[in-house]
């Protein structure tokens, strides 16, 4: 939690003002029980209204200025909080977008999003409460117990009973209370988790017929967390009471023995008023800094959950020594390349070698898991080798900056993504200052126009989230065209095509031959009509290149080729 704390640098001034403004607001607070005591045992006592004019008039400016000062105070306070609400949750979403995939896999997608919301909520909600009573509360006990000393030294012996008592308790609750809190925290990661899977997985959860098993699966974990929150707020609601008996009771025991000593002129009358305030402020302060006890221990779960995230270092970072590449084509080269997932026993690619030049399409063919989207995900850098080296234009993707080394790609992911907003933005996403034509263009090769000019406002209509009013090939074809756009030089299509239509599939693909003539082409396929006509096609087998060649050679070399190409054509097109 204090780690965090830190980020309050920027709100430097802010903070010593608060603390100056709560310093000046207890000490008026302080002050006040002296002046009424004053107007008790002068003014009253003596008959001079006067007096008691003029203090009641000192005492209405302190009690302004208090007020003033808590309302600037709270004011600062909650500004700060919410900036440093701010400031985290930019720091932890630049610092996400800078993880590689294994980071993103390490912490969950689900998660990074709670810890960028709740988790940083729960810390500013703290801040305020912690800059609020940081100050007020230790001045209050203090400065209350001088005060009241000050006044009778022998009624302040009462403190020496209830102080203890007091403390005890609230160690007490706070100690019960804090392990809960913690609990409580956890619980409510499993609710976000339990809610979130309901309702991404909505449609899987309506095929399957499951809706009650996610009922129950959600109402479990929402009972536990309200199990553990009506624990903790029963332990909580005793402090009050608790609180109050005390109070009321020292109260009693000042007006007695004060009574007491008032009876045999020992004290005044005004003094011993003057006491009972400063006791009952003694003791709010106590609760305000119990509160502080509950609080903090509370939001360090969530602390600890955003440190975890900002000191998490990305494991791909550009090198030191950043190498240009010298001339500009888009020639692609694995050298003897192997690659694992953190925690696999086997590495998913092993000694993988060819090079892909410009002008050439070359197509990665094989079964399902060989490691086909793995490989082209090399290229753009999402993950670093474990040996060997890939390497664009003559530099290892290593050597270059990650900035410059996707700038030459477009890259088309299996899953076609899209964003909120229209479909011209999202084509334009590959080329921020692409013109009409330019995206109308891109449009037409990817063969986008025709359903596009068939939408109500055609390039201007509005995505819906994650681009659910377009089809998954009509959303594949614009993801198509927002790599088009950019007119890069190398062209990454993973899986890109299985979503077309066999028709479309083919009119797509001679745009695109036309489009694509100088720039470098890698397509992971499926089907053995998609890659037939590349230059080069890479067949894929347990992470490792089976064989690579043309459809003919292949046909002759290769028997897991010949395998897939019988699985899917019919003789003649074979030949
Ligand atoms: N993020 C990941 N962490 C750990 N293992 C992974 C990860 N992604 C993929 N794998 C594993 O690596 C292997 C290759 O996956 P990859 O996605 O590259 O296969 P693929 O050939 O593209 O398959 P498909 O044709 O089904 O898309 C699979 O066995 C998969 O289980």
């Amino acid at each position: 939690m204090f780690k965090l704390l830190r980020y309050l640098k920027p709100f430097t001034w802010s903070v010593v003002a608060v603390l100056m403004l709560l310093f000046f607001q207890a000490i008026a607070d302080l002050y006040l029980p002296t002046l009424m005591s004053d107007i008790v045992d002068i003014g009253i006592v003596k008959g001079d209204t006067q007096y008691i004019l003029r203090v009641g008039a000192l005492m209405l400016l302190f009690a302004a200025a208090s007020a003033l000062f808590l309302v600037a105070a709270s004011f600062l306070s909650a500004k700060i909080a919410t900036g440093l609400g701010r400031n985290l949750r930019s720091l932890v979403f630049s610092r996400v977008e800078s993880y590689s995939l294994h980071e993103f896999n390490r912490i969950g997608t689900a998660s990074l999003i709670t810890r960028t919301t709740n988790d940083i909520t729960q810390v500013q909600q703290v801040v305020v409460m912690m800059l609020r009573m940081m100050v007020s509360a230790p001045i209050m006990c203090i400065g209350g117990l001088i005060m009241a000393v000050s006044k009778d030294a022998e009624l302040s012996l009462i403190f020496v009973l209830v102080l203890p008592l007091l403390a005890g308790v609230i160690l007490l609750i706070t100690r019960r209370g804090v392990p809960l809190f913690r609990a409580m925290q956890v619980k409510l990661d499993k609710l976000n988790l339990v809610l979130r899977e309901g309702l991404t997985g909505i449609r899987v959860i309506r095929a399957f017929n499951r809706l009650e098993h996610e009922k129950k699966r959600f109402s479990e974990a929402n009972s536990d967390l309200t199990d553990t929150a009506i624990k903790v707020n029963k332990l909580m609601a005793t402090l009050m009471p608790f609180m109050m008996l005390v109070m009321n009771l020292s109260t009693i025991a000042i007006v007695w023995f004060g009574g007491l000593r008032v009876d045999h002129g020992d004290m005044q009358v005004g003094d011993m008023m003057a006491f009972l305030q400063y006791a009952m402020q003694i003791m709010f302060s106590l609760v305000m800094i119990s509160m502080m006890f509950i609080m903090i221990p509370r939001a360090e779960a969530s602390a600890v959950r955003i440190n975890e995230v900002l000191d998490l270092v990305p494991e791909i970072k550009d090198a030191a020594g950043i190498e240009q590449t010298q001339d500009k084509r888009g020639l692609v080269e694995f050298r003897n390349v192997t690659f694992s997932y953190p925690g696999a026993e086997q590495p998913v690619l092993s000694n993988i070698s060819f090079s892909a030049g410009p002008g050439e399409v070359t197509a990665i063919i094989g079964g399902t898991g060989v490691g086909k989207s793995t490989l082209i995900n090399l290229i753009p850098r999402f993950y670093d080798v474990d040996s060997g080296s890939v390497l664009v234009d003559g530099v290892d993707v290593r050597e270059m900056s990650q900035e410059s080394l996707r700038a030459k790609i477009g890259f088309v992911p299996q899953k076609a993504v899209l964003f909120t907003g229209t479909i011209a933005e999202n084509i334009r996403y590959g080329k921020e200052n692409a013109t009409d034509e330019e995206v109308k263009q891109a449009a037409a090769i990817a063969q986008a126009s025709e359903f596009v000019a068939d939408m109500q406002d055609g390039f201007g209509a509005v995505m819906a989230q994650g681009g659910a009013n377009v089809s998954g090939g009509q959303k594949q074809r614009l993801a198509i065209a927002r790599a088009l756009v950019r007119k890069a030089e190398i062209y990454i299509f993973d899986d890109t095509f299985s979503a077309l239509d066999f028709k479309t599939d083919a009119k797509l693909r001679a745009a695109l031959k036309k489009e694509t003539i100088n720039a470098t082409v890698l397509m992971v396929a499926q089907r053995v009509s998609t890659v037939m006509d590349a230059d080069r096609i890479i067949v894929m087998e347990d992470g490792k290149i089976a064989d690579m060649g043309s459809h003919k050679e292949l046909l002759k070399t290769c028997q897991v080729y010949r395998e897939i190409v019988s699985s899917q054509l019919a003789e003649e097109e074979i030949a």
